[in-house]
């Protein structure tokens, strides 16, 4: 029997960011890409992001997340599924401890403390951007990320150019634009993900800074495509925003699935060094037990 077999999942969500809680700790079973997907095709398991709990791997954290896109792969950050995680583990009446107001999680990329705000508000500490064009990762050397050459359309009239690229735990490449919702994200955003600049694919914004403490974002995800929100892409465009003089240290990013509340702060008077905050809401919707028959098929 697989170990996955009638194990309990938390369907839920990030302002529409589908995401599907699994507590795995106290087993040492990996979920596979084959797993991951035959999870995703379980209609009311169905996700964006699968974050699955494990027993914690460093001292003074609460668990270790590896988090799974829908086509399988794995990402090193999700910032909606961090706050749906967050309330998982205080407010959830089985798996939760309400004595709890805050906690910190570890994913491939690092710590990520988060505090509760109310009820289902969270702020996560997505910890310092990484900027330099080895750590977004790109294939070419620019010596500033903030304003790369990358175009896609005619070469006399690109549709999309001069991205600034951001990494916050996972790859984002942000284009500014008048109206994001303008744009045939569908099409544009599969070619720009698997872009050879970008050796590990890539996650696509398009943003547009509407006044010094607003941005109204649209993303195209890795491994997932559209989704409603991206909580690791409200904080890259607002730490590309800051980059290219656009926008405040503090705004609120519009996605069509809601608002998170981002702060990039400063570290010792450093601009580029301070870590970004993302406040927003988790909402719990369903659980329900994972169905061995789909399963089986994935072993
Ligand atoms: N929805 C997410 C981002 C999930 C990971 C991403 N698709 C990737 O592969 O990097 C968020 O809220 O941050």
């Amino acid at each position: 029997m697989n170990a996955l077999a009638h194990r309990r999942f938390l369907k839920m969500n990030g302002l529409g960011n589908q995401i599907t809680v699994l507590d795995l700790r106290g087993t040492k079973h990996l979920v596979s890409a084959q797993e991951a997907r035959a999870i995703a095709a379980e209609p009311r398991a169905r996700f964006d992001q699968l974050m699955v709990l494990h027993d914690p791997q460093a001292a003074g954290t609460d668990a270790f997340v590896r988090i799974y896109n829908v086509d399988g792969t794995e990402a090193g950050a999700c910032g909606n599924g961090t706050r749906c995680v967050a309330w998982a583990m205080m407010a959830d009446p089985e798996m939760g401890d309400p004595a709890k107001t805050a906690l910190t999680l570890q994913t491939k990329a690092g710590l990520l403390p988060v505090k509760r705000e109310s009820e289902t508000v969270f702020t996560v500490d997505m910890g310092a951007p990484r900027l330099a064009w080895d750590e977004i990762p790109l294939t070419e050397p620019f010596a500033d990320t903030s304003r790369f050459e990358l175009q896609i359309g005619p070469i006399d009239a690109p549709i999309l150019h001069s991205p600034c690229a951001v990494n916050m735990g996972n790859p984002h490449a942000v284009f500014f634009v008048e109206d994001p919702y303008a744009y045939n994200l569908e099409q544009i955003g599969p070619l720009l993900e698997n872009h050879p600049i970008f050796p590990d694919r890539a996650n696509i914004e398009l943003a547009a800074v509407t006044a010094p403490d607003h941005i109204v974002l649209r993303v195209w995800e890795r491994g997932a495509g559209i989704t409603q929100a991206c909580g690791s892409g409200a904080c890259a465009a607002l730490v590309a925003a800051v980059r290219r003089e656009l926008s405040a240290r503090k705004a609120v990013v519009s996605l069509p699935g809601g608002d998170l509340t981002i702060e990039w702060r400063e570290s010792d008077g450093r601009k580029d060094a301070g870590h970004v905050l993302m406040t927003g809401a988790a909402a719990f919707e369903w659980d329900g037990r994972l169905d061995p028959a789909l399963l089986a098929s994935a072993a």
